[in-house]
């Protein structure tokens, strides 16, 4: 398929993504925007300056970056700026449903209050979900960096907002913080009804992807493309339909992998993986939903039957009711009828 005609193809698709950080969709020009507005000097003399940065030799070396960017983050407009952002985005990509991370740690280790933090993305999904007919759901993540007790203190902030939130999950530096470390803050959480997700195998070896599954007990793996290093584990991810939620362009910025060519999403839809296609940090890995689908479908030559199935898969994988995803997956697949 020639590239215009891939790209309309994928503007078409009727799309859900289920692995973004909301930090992470924090454009340049967006944070500029706000460091002026808060009277924060950044580091970097421009824009383009800033960009210039984004080059990384692995997944600790984007998060430094990352961090920075977020402390011009201070008040309830900033955070309803930020989402309104990405969501307004990811329209004009024809994406209809999203469930979205937020970092509370990352801002309330800085002083501002867990209550502006989410009422100024909570206002920004609400006006989305009305008037771009975008529906939502929240995920709240835990830094693995820090310690299980930090995670418990967040915990027990969300709760006053526990009906904005719908689940959990773990991110940050991998390497050396295993899910085992938050096996206490996970069940409390699944106590309090969240629904439970983490990050595991994307640079963490394969035992990572088991801690999540079997101490943790979550739902979704993020990212998770070492599984396929162990039999045994693809096996029980597929027995159990447990998805994955892969990020090609991040992988590829973080190299995890060597090329997009290297992407296990293939691979891992042909052996019957709920394997399903999301951005990550498009602000800092150079594209959002459609530049992941495009780049990942060029590398690996994907057809309009695999492009359906990931974009069903995303659906399936989403905590949307059985009759809403029934709906979307209607859509998409009446969407690929037409292209015939
Ligand atoms: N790709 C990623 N892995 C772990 N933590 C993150 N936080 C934001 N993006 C992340
Ligand atoms: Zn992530």
């Amino acid at each position: 398929m020639q590239s215009t005609e891939l790209k309309k193809v994928i503007q078409g698709i009727p799309k859900a993504e289920l692995h973004l950080h909301l930090e992470g969709s924090f454009e340049p020009e967006l944070m500029f925007k706000i460091a002026k507005r808060n009277k924060i000097v950044l580091d970097y003399a421009s824009i383009d300056s800033l960009k210039e940065a984004y080059k990384f030799n692995n997944l600790q070396e984007f998060l430094d970056l990352y961090y920075i960017g977020a402390q011009v983050l201070l008040h309830e407009q900033d955070f309803f700026d930020l989402t309104w952002a990405y969501l307004t985005k990811v329209h004009s990509q024809n994406v209809v449903h999203v469930e979205v991370f937020f970092d509370p740690q990352t801002h309330t280790d800085r002083g501002v209050p867990f209550d502006v933090v989410i009422t100024g993305i909570h206002k920004a999904l609400e006006k989305a979900e009305h008037e771009l007919h975008i529906s939502y759901r929240l995920i709240m993540s835990y830094l693995r960096h820090l310690s299980e007790e930090a995670a418990f203190k967040t915990l027990e902030s969300s709760l006053p907002y526990k009906d904005w939130i719908d689940g959990v999950g773990l991110d940050s530096s991998e390497l050396g913080n295993p899910p085992s470390k938050f096996v206490n803050v996970f069940k409390a959480s699944y106590n309090y009804g969240y629904t439970l997700v983490a990050h595991a195998g994307e640079e963490g070896p394969v035992d990572y992807i088991w801690q999540a599954l079997e101490l943790l007990q979550v739902v979704r793996i993020d990212h998770g493309n070492r599984c396929l290093e162990d039999e045994a584990l693809v096996k029980r991810l597929i027995e159990e339909k447990i998805p994955l939620t892969l990020c090609p362009l991040s992988n590829v910025a973080l190299n995890v992998i060597q090329k997009m060519e290297d992407h296990p999403a293939l691979k891992m839809l042909e052996i019957g993986m709920i394997a399903t296609i999301h951005s990550d940090d498009p602000a800092y890995f150079g594209g959002y939903m459609n530049e992941n689908y495009y780049e990942t479908a060029k590398a690996l030559h994907l057809n309009n039957s695999q492009l359906k199935q990931l974009a069903i898969n995303a659906f399936e994988a989403s905590w949307l009711t059985r009759e809403t995803k029934e709906k979307h997956i209607a859509h998409v697949k009446s969407y690929f009828n037409t292209l015939r």
